[in-house]
């Protein structure tokens, strides 16, 4: 089964083409990662498919419906999120709350009734906390659940970003350089924390300069270069493949660290 789908889809930017005529597909089944030089549109492409942005052309089928034009809210509630290379947490609430509020997506009651916590609500409450718990223990944050997300380091941060999209109970999760600032530690954290989302059902897309995450834990690799797809396959492929050879490294092979 195809879980996202991206058909010639363009975008301009004055004079830019950011995407030129991307197409490829995302199976239900496992990690997809997009990789290419800097400005090769990997960012655009995410903002697309994300609904921050409109292609100029092409259409973009999410479990076979196109989302071209649904905003990022409504395309959250629907079961694909995303997050951003910039970490984007609520610094005074507590680790806890950040995912607990990346869950009120998709419960009933909804984030208002959340913050005004009415009895109905109660049931409701101690299962999204029991979840957000076990979000934060598979990230390896449960200790420091009760702390304001300001103080955790920066690769904690980047870490409960993952566990909030999570929380959300996408069908499809974009992850944008997400191993970006991490130490050798949360990297390797990170790498078993997107084999598992993946194991559970959660297709994973991602955007990586960390070539040894994405060797380790891609099953595809999409390549862009000036906003074209150059290259598409398992990693071993697209690391011998000589258009990705001669774009990406000017010729030097992809070492994997
Ligand atoms: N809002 C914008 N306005 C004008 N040009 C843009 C805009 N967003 C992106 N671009 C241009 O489109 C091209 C693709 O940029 P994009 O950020 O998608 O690449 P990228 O592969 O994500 O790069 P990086 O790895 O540096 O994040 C670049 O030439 C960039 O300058």
């Amino acid at each position: 089964m195809t879980r996202l789908s991206v058909q010639a889809v363009t975008k301009r930017f004055g004079g830019v083409t950011a995407t030129g005529d991307v197409s490829f597909d995302v199976p239900e089944k496992g990690v997809t990662a997009v990789i290419g030089p800097n400005g090769a549109g990997k960012t655009t492409l995410f903002s697309l498919v994300s609904g921050f942005l409109t292609p100029d052309q092409g259409r973009i089928l999410f479990d076979g419906e196109d989302i071209v034009g649904m905003r990022p809210d409504r395309l959250a509630a629907r079961g694909l999120v995303r997050t951003f290379q910039l970490v984007q947490l609520f610094p005074d609430l507590t680790t806890l709350d950040n995912v607990k509020v990346g869950q009120h997506l998709q419960t009933r009651s909804g984030l208002l009734a959340a913050v005004l916590r009415p009895g109905s609500t109660r049931r409701e409450e101690a299962a999204v906390s029991a979840r957000a718990r076990e979000l934060l223990a598979l990230v390896g944050l449960l200790d420091v659940a009760d702390q304001p997300a300001k103080v955790l380091s920066y690769g904690q941060q980047r870490l409960l970003e993952v566990a909030r999209a999570l929380a959300a109970g996408p069908r499809l999760v974009l992850l944008d350089e997400p191993a970006a600032g991490l130490d050798a530690a949360e990297s390797k954290r990170l790498a078993a924390v997107i084999r598992t989302i993946a194991d559970q059902g959660v297709t994973v897309l991602l955007i990586e300069h960390d070539m040894s995450l994405v060797m380790n834990v891609a099953d595809r690799v999409v390549v862009l270069d000036f906003g074209r797809k150059i290259a598409e396959g398992a990693p071993a492929e697209v690391r011998a493949h000589p258009a990705v050879i001669a774009a990406y490294l000017g010729g030097v092979e992809i070492a994997d660290g």
